[in-house]
């Protein structure tokens, strides 16, 4: 008999759920603990739209971070079982009768779908249902700390209200956020959320996750995958590493330490991450947070130290800014219980609320757009960005989506589907619901961005925009944002003849759902 640790979105040692509960019920039975990563073929497949579903980038990053995982457990006395193949297919023959499978909870359908076919596979073994168990450990509060432990139904439809449910961590006045509240605006009281957030779990020492030197040796348990073992479904070019960008819970803290505490990053977070769509805007720790080499709560912890060392002091940038950090990471947890709410419908047309709207389906919108050639300089940045780093800023990402969706009416399923693809910290909740808010298709206000506005007011320079798009190098700031506007003398004299033209008219942008105030509130009317 084993306790088996099947490991997904949480490849970390630190405050690991699975790993926790693994040992707890290897101890009281005393049998040992076989942790395991399966690498599903599904993940790499090409979707229906034909892009891979795991991107070069992301790949190489979840490579990195299984290997980084095998190597923490090892220095544990312990080791990581790593197979590529259906799980319902690897998993059930490491089961004995009496195993128990331990994983943690998903809540998007794939990933349930899946869940279902492995217990399926065990019970055609003979393996009870009671020997799946299920551990929540992906978000800051746990779901059954915020009234959430029978099902999400009671998740609201907006960000605001989910602050609004958890007033008494928010006791600004929570009456008066409705859909209408700047939602950027509100910032946490730490003292208060902390009773709210669990402290991360006790470290594990070495022996708690026992292995038996027959497992130890036994066949298998030496594969170290490499770029070529992933299960693409064709030869994909691996990627050059990029050393200051290393998946693994080793890198992930290191990264969560230099922020807070070795760089000045933190005092400029906040203005910083919405003003300028420049490298350090914002923490980046989003792929380590979304393979969970890190875990929220860690983060968490540390910025409550952080704040504690700076004297809790409301008015010094550097509390309010870790302060903010914390508010993200409530963004996290809202959509991963708003996607636990809605199922599948993240993944509809419609969105959550089956709203009515005929998607445009031109390809030709689609290509410009994915390829960074939509003549808009900042869609056409943020697009190049995603394809050359796997990252793009929040504020960016919105841009984009709001373009794509809301100005070109364009099946933002597509968008999403690229993002999955193209994104290093994808998370499957985070990417769909943001998709769907930027679709207009929730209950928030619906934010339909001026793209030329947004460029002037956050990247007034055009510093951004010069780094990602060769051809406006040497194009001067008043002219860079709307690049249509260049006689042909000044295109030549600037060398920006090969920038596209426009892929809409701009006097788009001039319309009623395009002021040049940044965004706009297009009546939800127009998509019901
Ligand atoms: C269209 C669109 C798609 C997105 N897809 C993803 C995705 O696949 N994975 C992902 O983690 N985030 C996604 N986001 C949210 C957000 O853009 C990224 O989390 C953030 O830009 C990552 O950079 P950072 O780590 O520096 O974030 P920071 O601003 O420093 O925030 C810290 C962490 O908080 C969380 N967070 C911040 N903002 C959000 C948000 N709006 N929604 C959910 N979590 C948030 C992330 O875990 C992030 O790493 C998406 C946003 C949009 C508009």
């Amino acid at each position: 008999m084993v306790i088996c640790a099947w490991l997904r979105n949480d490849l970390r040692v630190h405050d690991n759920v699975v790993l926790h509960e693994a040992a707890r019920l290897a101890a009281q039975r005393k049998v040992p603990v076989v942790p395991v990563y399966v690498f599903d073929p599904r993940y790499f497949q090409r979707t229906r739209y034909k892009t891979l579903r795991t991107g070069s980038l992301r790949a190489l990053f979840l490579l990195q971070s299984v290997l980084a995982l095998k190597r923490r457990l090892r220095r544990r006395g312990s080791d990581l079982l790593i197979k590529v193949g259906k799980p319902e297919k690897v998993l059930p023959p490491l089961l004995s009768s009496n195993s128990v499978l331990l994983t943690q909870q998903e809540v998007t359908s794939p990933e349930l779908t899946i869940d279902s076919w492995v217990r399926l596979a065990m019970e055609e073994r003979r393996i009870p249902q009671s020997q799946w168990r299920y551990c929540w450990g992906s978000t800051l509060f746990h779901k059954d700390d915020i009234g959430l432990q029978q099902g999400f139904d009671d998740v609201p439809e907006f960000f605001s209200k989910f602050l609004h449910g958890l007033q008494k961590v928010w006791p600004r006045n929570s009456e008066d956020w409705d859909e209408t509240t700047r939602d950027g605006n509100v910032c946490p009281e730490l003292s208060t959320i902390s009773s709210l957030v669990r402290p991360p779990l006790p470290k594990l020492e070495t022996g708690d996750l026992r292995m038996t030197l027959t497992l130890l040796s036994s066949e298998g348990m030496d594969f170290e995958p490499s770029w070529k073992d992933l299960p693409f479904p064709e030869k994909v070019v691996e990627p050059v590493v990029d050393d200051a960008l290393m998946g693994g819970e080793e890198e992930g803290l290191k990264r969560l330490s230099d922020y807070l505490w070795k760089t000045d990053f933190a005092s400029t977070y906040y203005p910083e991450r919405q003003l300028i769509f420049g490298d350090y805007q914002a923490s980046r720790l989003g792929p380590w947070l979304s393979l969970g080499n890190l875990s929220p709560r860690k983060v968490f912890q540390e910025c409550l130290r952080f704040c504690e060392h700076h004297g809790n002091d409301d008015a010094d940038p550097r509390t309010k800014h870790a302060r903010r950090l914390i508010t993200e990471l409530t963004w996290r947890d809202f959509f991963r219980f708003y996607a636990g709410k809605h199922g599948s419908s993240i993944f509809e047309p419609g969105g959550p609320k089956s709203y009515r709207k005929d998607w445009m389906q031109d390809e030709r919108i689609f290509q410009l757009w994915s390829n960074g050639r939509t003549g808009y300089p900042l869609v056409d940045a943020c697009m190049r960005e995603l394809s050359i780093t796997g990252y793009t800023s929040n504020h960016a990402r919105m841009n984009a989506a709001s373009f794509l969706a809301c100005s070109m009416s364009f099946d933002w399923r597509r968008g999403a589907n690229w993002f999955e693809s193209h994104l290093i910290d994808y998370d499957v909740t985070s990417n769909w619901c943001n998709w769907v808010r930027c679709a207009g298709l929730t209950e928030s206000r619906l934010s339909s961005f001026n793209v030329v506005r947004q460029s002037q007011k956050f990247d007034p320079m055009g510093l951004y925009l010069r780094r990602w798009l060769p051809e406006l190098q040497e194009v001067p700031p008043e002219l860079i944002h709307e690049p249509w506007l260049m006689t042909s003398e000044e295109l030549v004299r600037y060398g920006a003849s090969a920038y596209p033209q426009p892929c809409v008219d701009p006097s788009f942008f001039e319309g009623p759902y395009g002021p040049r105030t940044g965004w706009a509130m297009v009546p939800q009317s127009l998509y019901k």
